[in-house]
């Protein structure tokens, strides 16, 4: 069966303000401008729908859940997640109230409906109901229904479809026994952990429906999964008073959910060739939910009030990104040997039609691309479709070609040998048909040409990535080599500096040495005055002496001679002069 892709459905649920919200202030979000549009701020948020506050639960199953129990039951596989930070109204959307028909959530509305369509189902089919319960925290699944199973590893099946190993699987025949194991794994969830709070914000339950379907005729089974996962809260742990937690917990606790965002990151960018679904546990068990083969429903849950609105945000982000997402769904049929065979048989011809019709095309198209004008009746008349589509039940799509509904008949044995094949003149209604193709082959080339082109691009783009990044490396280089220049410089400064200090005391010592000298000068001068002067009056003396030879004192001085000491007292004021 030929894959579909369908796109992941993700509606918004905005709950009322509880009484301690309302009485500190008003909502954050208001403002629903159309049943699938919410603004926060000045920004605007589209999903699927939006539910207001005051939307009821059986709205919010009607909308987002009911249109899945005809698909699980047709052997699709189907999840619905919800999403959102703790006290959001994830569990109240999930499981709601049990036991009351006003607030039931979506597991046991749909599971009564699962088991109202199966009641109404052909006699024929035998039907097994399998339920699961599990929970992921700290990176270990735990079995909620049996508590020996703490931590149970993921195994991959034959198709490559990953599940968890040894998990519990129950049977149930009415609505009543899977609410038992639904409240059975709940008061286990709660007889695990002392503080019930803050445990269940920080993981992530998986409840698991899987309904096999056999025909007891014809021996062909369908099977339909069905998990109902309500996430652990996405805020950041340090805002729910992660009391006791050791760091390396907090970023366990986290591990899923952000390896979540980047599965969801990476399949809404739609051509990563990598997914990182094996980051988690979480985003293991579920891959097929994310970007394989399931029907998806996200439900984003967002409080109202202004203090989780940061929170809340992130929230509509995280499903604004969700909405891009494709899924490829395909029924998980399980065929008896007689219609494998048949199906074989099919799928051989209608692939020898096909080569046929390519190599017809082929030769036309090169004829045109060679810029040869393909005379009328030398164009292709097979239309793909008409070969792959079946038109009426039962009919092998190549019997219905085969047949002449484009007035081409072809025999079996002929099909290799194109040049064979006679060919009828076309209806109107052909032609057209004909002409669509060849427009849709012309449409092909350019698009493979403007393919080559955005490859030639692509290459360019890597090219100058690499420049680009040659260029950083040669800027750090650079901004490196500054940086040593620049503490080169400063180093240089700062000698500078010290060594125009030492400058300035040799010039002051230059200056006192230069004063010192003048005034060394100035002493000798007045010392070589006083000698000059001192060498006169020793002259003076010289000439007087002969002169004074001739007085009683025979010229010579005595002590207590009174003119003696006049005569000193002289030579003493000759001397001061
Ligand atoms: N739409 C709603 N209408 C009325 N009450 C609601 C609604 N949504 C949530 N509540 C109430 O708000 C409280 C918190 O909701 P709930 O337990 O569902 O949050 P949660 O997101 O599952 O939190 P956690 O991550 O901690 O498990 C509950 O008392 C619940 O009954």
């Amino acid at each position: 069966m030929a894959d579909e892709a369908i796109r992941v459905k993700v509606v918004c649920r905005v709950r009322p303000l509880n009484e301690k919200e309302r009485a500190s202030g008003d909502a954050s979000i208001v403002n629903f401008p159309s049943p699938s549009c919410v603004a926060l701020g000045q920004r605007m948020y589209t999903y699927d729908h939006v539910f207001q506050p005051v939307s009821t639960q059986v709205e919010v199953y009607t909308t987002s859940a009911r249109p899945l129990v005809k698909d699980v039951l047709s052997g699709y596989n189907a999840t619905i997640f919800a999403y959102g930070q703790t006290a959001s109204g994830k569990t109240h959307t999930m499981e709601g109230v049990l036991e009351s028909s006003e607030f039931r959530g979506i597991i046991p509305r749909i599971v009564g409906d699962i088991f109202e369509h199966i009641y109404a189902m052909d006699a024929n089919l035998e039907i097994h109901i399998k339920i699961s319960y599990f929970e992921i925290y700290m990176e270990k699944i735990r079995d909620l229904l049996d508590m020996t199973k703490s931590n149970l590893p993921i195994g991959e099946s034959k198709t490559k479809v990953p599940y968890v190993k040894g998990i519990t699987e129950r049977f149930a025949t009415s609505p009543e026994e899977v609410l038992a194991v639904v409240e059975e794994g709940k008061s286990n969830r709660k007889v695990a952990v002392t503080n019930m709070n803050a445990h269940s914000s920080r993981s992530h339950a998986v409840f698991l429906i899987a309904i096999k379907q056999e025909n007891k005729e014809t021996r062909q089974t369908l099977t339909g999964k069905l998990y109902l996962v309500d996430l652990a809260g996405s805020e950041k742990v340090e805002k729910t008073n992660a009391q006791g937690l050791t760091l390396e917990e907090a970023k366990t606790i986290n591990k899923s959910l952000l390896a979540l965002s980047n599965v969801i990151a990476a399949l809404s960018e739609g051509n990563k060739p990598f997914i990182p679904y094996r980051d988690s546990k979480l985003t293991r068990v579920l891959q097929e939910s994310l970007g394989g083969n399931a029907r998806t429903t996200l439900i984003i849950c967002c409080s109202p009030s202004p203090y989780n609105e940061a929170e809340t945000k992130t929230t509509l982000m995280f499903g604004d990104r969700a909405k891009s997402i494709k899924n490829k769904v395909a029924v998980n049929v399980e065929l008896t040997a007689e219609e494998w065979r048949r199906r074989f048989e099919k799928e051989r011809e209608t692939s020898q039609k096909l080569k046929f019709i390519v190599q017809q095309q082929d030769a036309e198209l090169a004829r045109w691309r060679a810029g040869e004008s393909v005379p009328e009746s030398e164009r292709s008349r097979l239309k793909m479709k008409a070969v792959v589509a079946p038109t009426t039940a039962g009919e092998s799509p190549a019997a219905v070609t085969a047949q002449g509904a484009l007035g081409v008949n072809i025999p079996a044995a002929g099909l290799a040998t194109p040049t064979a094949t006679p060919i009828a003149t076309p209806t109107p209604v052909q032609t057209r048909a004909f002409e669509e193709e060849r427009t849709r082959l012309c449409q092909q080339q350019a698009e493979r040409e403007a393919k080559e082109k955005a490859q030639a691009l692509m290459k360019e783009v890597a090219n100058c990535k690499l420049k680009l990044s040659q260029y950083e490396t040669h800027n750090e280089t650079l901004t490196s080599t500054l940086k040593r220049s620049e503490l080169q410089k400063r180093d240089l400064e700062d000698s500078l500096h010290s060594l125009e200090g030492q400058l300035q005391d040799m010039r002051g010592k230059e200056e006192s040495l230069t004063r010192v000298e003048r005034e060394r000068e100035q002493r000798t001068e007045g010392l070589e005055h006083v000698s000059r002067e001192l060498e006169d009056l020793l002259e003076d003396a010289e000439t007087l002496l002969p002169e004074a030879a001739g007085s009683p004192s025979g010229g010579h001085c005595w002590q207590g001679d009174a003119d003696c000491s006049d005569n000193r007292a002289v030579q003493s004021s000759a001397f001061a002069d």
